[in-house]
């Protein structure tokens, strides 16, 4: 059974909050950083793509955040308005920061690394004020990332987003995202994580991020089901645990587990599995589908996306979906 229930009645379906960077993914594959030399630009940052990926499956999407004054800035602004995603919710800085750049290295379709340029960013400066109460009533689900926690003001900005939405009844997913090198002290980071996943209705994550956020308490298990669990004291109703090829567990407040396989795909490169699991997985869920069909359709999102060079460009519409559903070879785990 799908344990959410959604508002009905308001005209967005997700607002999306955080971070809105680039992504310069390497042209020559199957090489190191050091020997490569030329990349493609695309928009990027975890909770974007969420967003692309939920726009392109049809669903009504709003953005939270700020983008630099600059080229790069209006770059994002315009291709997010091209997909159709509503950017009033996005801030233009005004105080000289920059655009966040990942640039990704991939020596392997197995073995890939992002290096990311994120100093004095744009996305960590949105601040509360800049939260609009009137815009999160407006949807019905919100769609936080642990990056945006990384730092003030932006930590602030996600916790206000957070608590107008409980106010409101607007579902929230949570998508950890945990980019070590976006936080310098590993208490903090888990303090952060935990605080804001007390408020949360979904909880989405890899088996290393929910380590990460258990260390601190000296839980030592790393046991998908305990971890779950945890969470059931608070507001979620369904924690689910990714591991890679392995593929996924999702476990809700009523007791069931629910285990998703994966699409067999020619891998490009692995990033991206996440964002794309998550966008697919949310649309599912928010369109009445059982939790182990939208968990198959977040998988069949992700094999779609590995197998393409961009995150972002990369997400499909509702139609490439269901006919890769059909088509693909899928692989209980
Ligand atoms: N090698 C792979 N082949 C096919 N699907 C994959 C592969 N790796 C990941 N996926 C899919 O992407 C989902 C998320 O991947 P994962 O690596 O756990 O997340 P993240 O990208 O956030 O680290 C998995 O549950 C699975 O459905
Ligand atoms: O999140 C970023 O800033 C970089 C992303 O745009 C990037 O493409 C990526 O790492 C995707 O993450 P994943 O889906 O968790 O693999």
């Amino acid at each position: 059974m799908n344990p959410l229930q959604f508002e009905k009645d308001r005209p967005l379906d997700l607002i999306a909050v955080g971070r809105l960077c680039i992504d310069l993914n390497a042209n020559e594959t199957n090489r190191p950083m050091e020997e490569t030399c030329t990349f493609t630009k695309y928009v990027g940052g975890s909770p974007t793509n969420i967003a692309v990926g939920s726009a392109r499956l049809g669903q009504k999407t709003g953005f939270i955040g700020k983008v630099s004054d600059d080229q790069m800035g209006r770059f994002i602004t315009n291709y997010l308005e091209k997909n159709e995603i509503d950017t009033q919710g996005i801030k233009i800085d005004q105080t000289g920061a920059v655009t966040g750049l990942a640039f990704t290295e991939i020596k392997s379709p197995e073995d890939c690394s992002i290096l990311m340029y994120r100093d004095n960013v744009a996305d960590l400066k949105l601040h509360p004020s800049e939260v609009d109460e009137e815009y999160i009533k407006q949807s019905k689900s919100l769609l936080i990332s642990g990056t945006a926690l990384a730092k003030s003001p932006s930590r602030e900005a996600v916790f206000l987003a957070l608590e107008y939405a409980v106010k409101h009844k607007v579902t929230v997913f949570f998508d950890l995202d945990y980019r070590p090198y976006t936080w310098t002290d590993e208490a903090e980071t888990a303090v952060y994580y935990n605080l804001a996943a007390e408020k949360c209705d979904v909880i989405i994550g890899t088996r290393e991020e929910f380590d990460m956020m258990e260390k601190l308490l000296n839980i030592k298990e790393s046991d998908d089901h305990y971890t779950a669990s945890r969470w059931f004291s608070y507001r979620a109703n369904l924690v689910v645990i990714k591991h890679g090829g392995a593929g996924s567990i999702a476990y809700t407040k009523d007791g069931e587990s629910h285990r998703s396989g994966i699409f067999r795909t020619n891998v490009l490169k692995t990033f991206g599995a996440g964002d794309s699991y998550a966008s697919a997985f949310i649309y599912g869920l928010m369109n009445g589908k059982e939790i182990s069909k939208a968990m198959k359709m977040g998988s069949a999102s992700a094999s779609i996306v590995i197998s393409r060079h961009s995150c972002s460009d990369a997400m499909p519409t509702e139609a490439e979906l269901l006919e890769h559903m059909e088509t693909a070879i899928y692989e209980t785990v």
